[in-house]
């Protein structure tokens, strides 16, 4: 079976091979050029990894978009990785365009900006270190791994540029289904749903549920609905409780005008 990630040196790769770890069965990791393929390869099979959110920078938009519309595909884990990046190129004095990925630009912004560089945004941190390799043009830079930088024979000018201490993205592992080898006590359940009516307190009953069998809400947030400007569809991730799953959809289901459960997952370390 495969395992589809973005490419050799990324972040969402080391992800991979953390997951694999945990996971029964031989998996070949596959590359791909970005989620929007991953997505598309695990809906014909296999697993996939791919990040959801970081701590500085917030939520990756694209998974969370994709969730919604890959209607087959589901979250079966989760496990969070340290993230420090590199400045990866020739000489950082000749730099004058830094290349990464839009995560990664955005989390050394303030590092970006203090030296003045333009920047440009390509699909993963991994492809940017490539382009910087490739071109060997001293103009050049890119923010990725330690990893990248070795595979593409290139130097770390400088390193932990990452605009604030404790930077961790959080990744999932998509597919249909899975075996662990072992499981973690936590698990959590991830539900997108649009509320029925645009009315005072619309939200505030979807909490009630919550609230009232005293589960703790681990994220919210809302993306656009994409019909009209100002509507929107929300994401909740919630500790999964000993709560009955299906009755608490049930209670949820009178404010929403759909629901869906994107998984019910455990949380690896
Ligand atoms: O380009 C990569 O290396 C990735 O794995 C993607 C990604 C992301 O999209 O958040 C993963 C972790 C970091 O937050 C920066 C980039």
């Amino acid at each position: 079976m495969n395992i589809y990630t973005l490419p050799k040196g990324t972040y969402s790769e080391k992800a991979t091979k953390k997951f694999l770890e945990y996971i029964d069965g031989d998996y070949n990791i596959k590359y791909c050029n970005s989620i929007y393929d991953i997505f598309e390869s695990v809906s014909n099979g296999g697993l996939g990894v791919v990040p959801i959110e970081n701590s500085i920078e917030g939520s990756v938009s694209l998974t969370q978009d994709l969730l919604l519309q890959f209607k087959n595909i589901k979250i079966l884990g989760e496990l969070s990785l340290d993230i420090h990046h590199n400045l990866i190129g020739y000489d950082k004095d000749k730099i004058k365009i830094i290349i990464s990925h839009p995560q990664a630009l955005a989390q050394c912004r303030n590092y970006i900006k203090r030296h003045g560089w333009e920047v440009k945004a390509v699909e993963s941190t991994a492809k940017a270190v490539k382009i910087v390799a490739e071109s060997k043009d001293e103009n050049l830079g890119a923010i990725g791994s330690k990893e990248s930088a070795e595979y593409y024979n290139l130097k770390i000018l400088d390193k932990n540029i990452e605009d604030y201490k404790n930077n961790k993205t959080r990744f999932i592992l998509i597919g249909k289904n899975v075996k662990f080898k072992t499981l973690p006590k936590k698990y959590k359940v991830s539900i997108v749903f649009e509320l029925k009516e645009d009315k005072p307190g619309a939200l505030y009953h979807i909490l009630k549920e919550f609230a009232e069998r005293n589960i703790n809400l681990t994220r919210i947030e809302s993306r656009p609905s994409k019909k009209r400007l100002g509507t929107y569809i929300f994401y909740i991730d919630f500790e999964d409780s000993k709560e009955d799953l299906e009755e608490i959809i049930k209670s949820l289901k009178k404010h929403t005008t759909f629901i869906n459960i994107l998984g019910r997952y455990p949380v690896f370390d």
